[in-house]
């Protein structure tokens, strides 16, 4: 087969894949990823070994620890969530949230228009970082309304596309001062050749000086999205994250490790670690 013949039969077989991972995605259920994933055990503020107190520290500190700054944070695959900005909204004045589903922004757009009718409440997260914060937890309304007075728009993303915001025109010139992404490139990627390619997308998307916080799935092969939705994730152990970083051009900072304790592997994936990594682009 000569190498154009080659070249194009590969370019097919990865859009084929790519269709089968966004078939996947069509069942995802923002209602049900929040209870498996974001209610106790693994979001039990009053267990220190609970998942996502460490997540939440793991923010704080690399948000405040005084090397993070600037005017623009971009969320690399918020899902229905929020957790993972309410650090950054206290340091980023602009603050972009970023999903590939509609249901998602959708579940965004009801938590920020403060209607109440949010899936999830997330009231104890906002106190909790309150708290790490050194306020009291009774400033949770105020965060929240920081939060809904940062964020600037709720943008459509395909970390696959070489350019994954259609309306990047929104970032300055340079890029955004620092992104954030937790749990995103590693289940939306059919494999780790995916998985670097998307890396190397979403840096695209940070000026040169910028940090990247990355928080994923360690050992991962399958998460459950809905009822009865398996969705393929490319298991990652922590030599493979820190090359591709290290492929991408960027400076490690910090890379933490978090193992779920028995308890907390509750059937709805098959994770084994969560890592956190703080990494600079040059
Ligand atoms: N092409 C695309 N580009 C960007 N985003 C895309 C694309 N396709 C789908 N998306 C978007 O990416 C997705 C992000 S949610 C991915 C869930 N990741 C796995 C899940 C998460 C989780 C949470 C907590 C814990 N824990 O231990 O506490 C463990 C785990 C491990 N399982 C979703 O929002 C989808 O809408």
């Amino acid at each position: 087969m000569d190498r154009d013949v080659k070249k194009e039969k590969e370019g097919n077989e990865r859009e084929k894949d790519i269709e089968a991972m966004v078939a996947c995605y069509q069942g995802f259920d923002p209602v049900a990823y929040l209870q498996y994933n974001y209610t106790p055990p693994r979001a039990d503020f009053d267990r220190p070994d609970s998942i996502v107190p460490w997540k939440l520290g793991c923010l704080h500190r690399a948000f405040t620890e005084g090397d993070v700054g600037g005017k623009v944070l971009v969320d690399v695959g918020s899902g229905p969530t929020i957790y993972q900005v309410l650090s950054g909204c206290e340091v980023f004045d602009t603050l972009f949230l970023t999903d590939f589903l509609e249901v998602n922004r959708q579940e965004l757009r009801r938590w920020l228009g403060g209607e109440g009718c949010s899936s999830l409440d997330w009231t104890p997260y906002l106190q909790h970082v309150c708290k790490l914060e050194g306020r009291s937890p009774s400033a949770w309304s105020e965060k929240a309304a920081r939060l809904r007075s940062v964020v600037s728009d709720i943008l459509p993303i395909d970390v696959h596309r070489s350019s994954p915001l259609q309306s990047s025109a929104k970032l300055p010139g340079a890029g955004a001062d620092c992104l954030v992404s937790c749990f995103c490139l590693e289940s939306v990627s059919p494999d780790l050749t995916f998985f670097n390619r998307a890396l190397g997308h979403i840096g695209g998307l940070l000026r040169p000086g910028g940090h990247l916080l990355l928080i994923g799935a360690l050992g991962e092969s399958y998460y459950m999205g809905g009822r009865g939705v398996r969705i393929p994730v490319v298991p990652l152990d922590e030599a493979q994250v820190c090359a591709s970083l290290k492929a991408c051009g960027y400076t490690l900072v910090r890379l933490e490790v978090y193992t779920l304790p028995q308890d907390m592997r509750v059937g709805v994936d098959d994770v084994t670690g969560v890592f956190f990594v703080k990494a600079r682009k040059p």
